[in-house]
């Protein structure tokens, strides 16, 4: 049992849902940490009397902000090739329709198992030292019974968070027979992929001809239920669709992307605050050059909102969530404490945590120092590498 005293906070970021923003802000603060768990939050002065005597570690922040760990509850980062190109052209006038996915799937199946472990384990390396401490992965890169399973297996060795995306586009060879691939993703697949799955996720866009229709991804999400899964949706991303109002229909943990809302669909996500998170990808937006949701407007409307990175080849390759808190505040309208409580506390919601997100009393110590005094520069400061996650001593 190893203990240790944090203290020379700042500005501490508690996510405990009180005070402006739900921030839980406290000034000059310390906390101890026993056995990778919050035992204990209060003033530095209070510490300095008893905490400090009896811990075994003492870590300095000398006036640093600490906030909780960022929670990225949606990723991609099992796939291997480069899309670069497809970006460059995008930023040239073309359009996203998720054609581009056939590339990285050809790529994917064609790397070692070793070779993909050594990206996943990069990927989620970089994430660490921006101030990620869980990240949701997908596979979806796969689309095989074999494929989809290994990238699972691959994922499970970083996170406890996976997500098995078969659904994530009809494959090139079963594009003149979309049934038999959804009786595979919908048998044989999510058997072979739901032992190393936590979550099922389906990519819903009725106006594309590589994702999948509501009647579709419906049939998708009950097969996982029934094979134990909870459910997460790609939604509303390319045009109005059926994705937001089938999420919440099956309360799901959570639907992403929402980049084209109707008023009826934001009346049916604030409803369903207490199930169904909206979780808002602006990296998405950044990166195909669509028109950013507003943020506010659905917090204002009661919503359950997220940020994540969408961290994938094709629509964001960012791993980064101060890039996507700063792109929140600039471009959907959220303040920068509605932002970084979003990708907190707001994301391990859409995860069904509620050990992550926040630092209160028996939450785990997975905490976020920034190289500032506050978490308004996580914004203010955009793309100047201040957070990182915080290393204790064992
Ligand atoms: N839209 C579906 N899936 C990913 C993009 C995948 C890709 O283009 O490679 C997303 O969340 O944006
Ligand atoms: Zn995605």
């Amino acid at each position: 049992m190893s203990s240790t005293l944090v203290s020379g906070i700042g500005e501490l970021v508690t996510c405990d849902g009180t005070g402006e923003d739900g921030l839980g802000l406290r000034r000059d603060a310390a906390i101890v940490v026993e056995d990778g768990l919050v035992a204990w939050v209060g003033d530095a002065s209070s510490a300095g009397s008893d905490a400090a005597t009896t811990t075994d570690h003492r870590v300095d922040l000398d006036g640093r902000a600490l906030v909780p760990g960022f929670v990225d509850s949606h990723a991609h980062l099992v796939f291997a090739g480069d899309r670069g190109a497809e970006f460059a052209a995008r930023m040239a006038g073309a359009a996203y329709d998720g054609g581009g996915i056939g590339v990285s799937v050809a790529a994917t199946r064609a790397a070692t198992d070793d070779e993909l472990r050594t990206l996943v384990a990069a990927r989620v390396a970089e994430m660490r030292a921006q101030g990620t401490t869980t990240v949701e992965v997908k596979s979806g890169y796969g689309l095989t019974v074999e494929d989809e399973a290994r990238a699972l297996r691959i994922a499970r060795e970083v996170s406890p968070e996976t997500t098995f995306l078969g659904a994530h586009v009809v494959p090139a060879e079963y594009a003149a027979d979309r049934a038999a691939y959804l009786a595979l993703v919908t048998g044989p697949m999510l058997q072979a992929a739901a032992p190393h799955a936590r979550w099922v996720d389906v990519f819903c866009e009725p106006n594309s001809a590589h994702a999948f229709t509501g009647d579709e991804a419906r049939e998708v999400l009950i097969a996982g239920r029934d094979a134990g899964l909870g459910l997460r949706v790609h939604g509303n991303q390319l045009g109005h669709g059926p994705g937001v109002q089938l999420a919440v229909e099956l309360g799901a943990a959570s639907v992403d992307h929402c980049t084209y809302l109707s008023d009826a669909d934001v009346t049916a996500l604030a409803d369903a605050a207490d199930t169904t998170v909206a979780t808002l990808l602006p990296g998405v937006e950044f990166s195909t050059r669509s028109p950013y949701p507003d943020a506010a407007a659905l917090l204002a409307a009661g919503v359950s909102v997220a940020l994540a990175t969408d961290c994938n080849p094709g629509t964001c390759y960012s791993s980064s969530m101060p890039f996507v808190i700063a792109l929140a505040v600039r471009e959907m309208g959220l303040t920068p404490g509605q932002a970084v409580y979003a990708a907190t506390a707001g994301a391990a919601k859409a995860l069904r945590r509620n050990d992550i997100g926040r630092i209160v009393v028996g939450a785990r110590a997975d905490l976020t120092v920034l190289d500032a005094p506050s978490h308004v520069h996580l914004s203010y400061r955009a793309g100047v590498p201040i957070a990182r996650a915080l290393d204790l001593p064992d």
